[in-house]
């Protein structure tokens, strides 16, 4: 049970497949509290499988295997809300905010499992995410669904926030923003790391993601085939002609 000296999320051998069909083959990692690592990957390479399985929310056609450590506790035979409760967070590629409702209270669903009994927590909690998201608190009771695609990222990222994570999933932060908007948001994620808490990247966005991350991985057909110091990765020959040279990163 004790956490001394325990990477803050330590994965071993995670596979996934849907129903017969392998996604992910056998995938290990490892997240120190502060860090930020990046898995990197094409499309259908299995990078959002691998966050779900990191969650345990795969699709009911999928399922998972391998070992999942939180702070050096076993998480993978947890349903997702108590991975939740024990700090993990996801925000995922669809970003999935309540179109109708404002701003605040699509926080305020974010901090509802940790917070619903005490009020002060989560107005604290809501001062951070505007620190963090000016633009979120000039549009607090703006509908989310009539935000730019650039502050509904922010959105998703801040209700993540919400619950205080000690590890947050990010799935394709860049997805559909112009460069200025991926800028933008991957100077908060590196923001992000001064708060303790650990990031795990998975984007199609290499060059943005493997600047910002510690460390990267790179993912092919559901499988790690290169991994390293991310500064390392954006001098491998490989990398750069898959995924950082001219016409990389294109998607279909
Ligand atoms: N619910 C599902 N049922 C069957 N196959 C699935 C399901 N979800 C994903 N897959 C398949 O698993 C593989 C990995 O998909 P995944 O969505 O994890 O890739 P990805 O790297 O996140 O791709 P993208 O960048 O396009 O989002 C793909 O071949 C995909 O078609």
């Amino acid at each position: 049970m004790a956490e001394a000296n325990q990477p803050l999320l330590q994965v071993e051998g995670l596979s996934a497949r849907y129903g017969k069909v392998p996604a992910l083959a056998s995938t290990s990692l490892t997240l120190a509290p502060g860090g930020i690592v990046t898995v990197i990957g094409a499309n259908g390479a299995g990078k959002s499988t691998l966050l779900n399985a990191l969650m345990g929310a795969l699709p009911v056609n999928g399922s998972e295997s391998g070992s999942v450590r939180l702070g050096g506790i076993e998480v993978s035979g947890w349903d997702v809300a108590r991975r939740v409760g024990a700090g993990m967070s996801l925000v995922p590629e669809k970003r999935e905010l309540f179109a109708s409702m404002s701003v605040k209270d699509n926080l305020l669903l974010g901090g509802f499992r940790r917070y619903c009994a005490r009020e002060a927590g989560w107005r604290d909690e809501m001062d951070r995410v505007y620190a963090l998201f000016p633009r979120l608190a000039e549009r607090r009771h703006q509908q989310a669904g009539t935000l730019s695609g650039g502050e509904r990222q922010m959105l998703a990222v801040g209700r993540a926030l919400m619950a205080r994570p000690r590890v947050l999933l990010l799935d394709e932060p860049s997805l559909g923003l112009a460069p200025l908007v991926v800028r933008e948001i991957f100077r908060i994620v590196a923001g992000l790391r001064d708060t303790g808490v650990g990031i795990l990247l998975v984007e199609q966005n290499a060059r943005a993601a493997l600047q910002v991350a510690d460390h990267g991985y790179v993912l092919e057909a559901g499988e790690v085939v290169l991994s390293g110091p991310a500064r390392e990765l954006e001098g491998n020959p490989r990398v750069i002609e898959s995924y950082l040279g001219l016409g990389a990163g294109k998607r279909v």
